[in-house]
């Protein structure tokens, strides 16, 4: 699904001042945008905002060019991977299918499908609580997958895990993106994270800038460490970090 934002103003409260004003880009089906920017500038609030939790003050937001309810259509990862706790992992992946009224049967034999293919093969009957972070992290995305939605949104989902975790999880989001094909936007604070992962990169601007700076990622997928080394990959980074710092002056 393309998303298309078109001149959006948002003001949490009437006459305080916005968070941000005339904010407009347009995303592809299937692309990769990474989203970063200074503590604050507002890029929550803009998740939410494309995720339908929010509605923009001004503008709109329109999803393959139609201007309808985008909850239900989006879905929101956030750092909390928000798993049931009293659920199973296998009946923490059927609730997507529950909702839509699948029967159970196939909707285990579903999930439990998929469970192999997201690497958490002999643990459809623990509880989250005995997974690791970086493991319930693909539970969530999981059942994201089974909402059948096109667009997911993240909020820095790997910035409470170890580097080595973060870095496996990165790999994997890639293999599942390339797999899936959804249209993904990826908050992050980390500039290496932002380029490893994604094909552009937004910079969301402070008062009183508020506009979007883009950045575009050349490298083809799949992608691997080697990446980092790379003199275009420190180009790009040096030219973000330039860019962070000039908002805060
Ligand atoms: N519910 C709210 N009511 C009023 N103001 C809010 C609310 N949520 C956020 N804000 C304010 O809106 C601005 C943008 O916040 P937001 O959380 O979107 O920024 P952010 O870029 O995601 O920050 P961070 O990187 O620190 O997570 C901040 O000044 C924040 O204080």
């Amino acid at each position: 699904m393309e998303l298309n934002v078109d001149k959006i103003h948002y003001s949490y409260q009437e006459n305080k001042e916005p968070v941000f004003e005339n904010i407009s880009f347009k995303v592809e089906k299937s692309e990769f945008i990474a989203l970063v920017g200074p503590s604050g500038c507002g890029k929550t609030t803009l998740l939410h905002i494309l995720g339908g939790l929010l509605e923009p003050t001004k503008g709109q937001v329109l999803l393959n060019g139609s201007n309808t309810d985008r909850m239900g259509k989006i879905s929101l990862m956030p750092q909390e991977d928000l798993l049931l706790p009293w659920r199973t992992i296998l009946e923490n992946g059927v609730l997507p299918l529950e909702i839509k009224g699948i029967k159970k049967e196939e909707a285990r034999n579903r999930v439990k499908e998929l469970i192999k293919e997201f690497g958490l093969e002999g643990y459809e009957n623990a509880y989250p609580h005995h997974l690791s972070g970086g493991m319930r992290q693909r539970v969530a995305f999981l059942r994201n997958i089974l909402t059948g939605n096109k667009v997911i949104l993240f909020d820095e989902p790997f910035s409470a895990l170890d580097a080595l975790t973060r870095f496996k999880m990165q790999k994997w989001l890639l293999k599942m993106w390339q797999k899936f094909k959804p249209t993904i936007i990826f908050i992050t604070h980390d500039v290496e994270e932002a380029i490893f992962l994604s094909q552009r990169i937004f910079l969301l601007g402070k008062i009183p800038n508020r506009n979007i700076k883009e950045f575009i990622v050349p490298f083809k997928y799949p992608r691997d460490n080697d990446l980092l080394g790379y003199p275009k990959f420190t180009e790009i980074r040096q030219a973000i970090l330039k860019g962070l710092e000039g908002l805060e002056e």
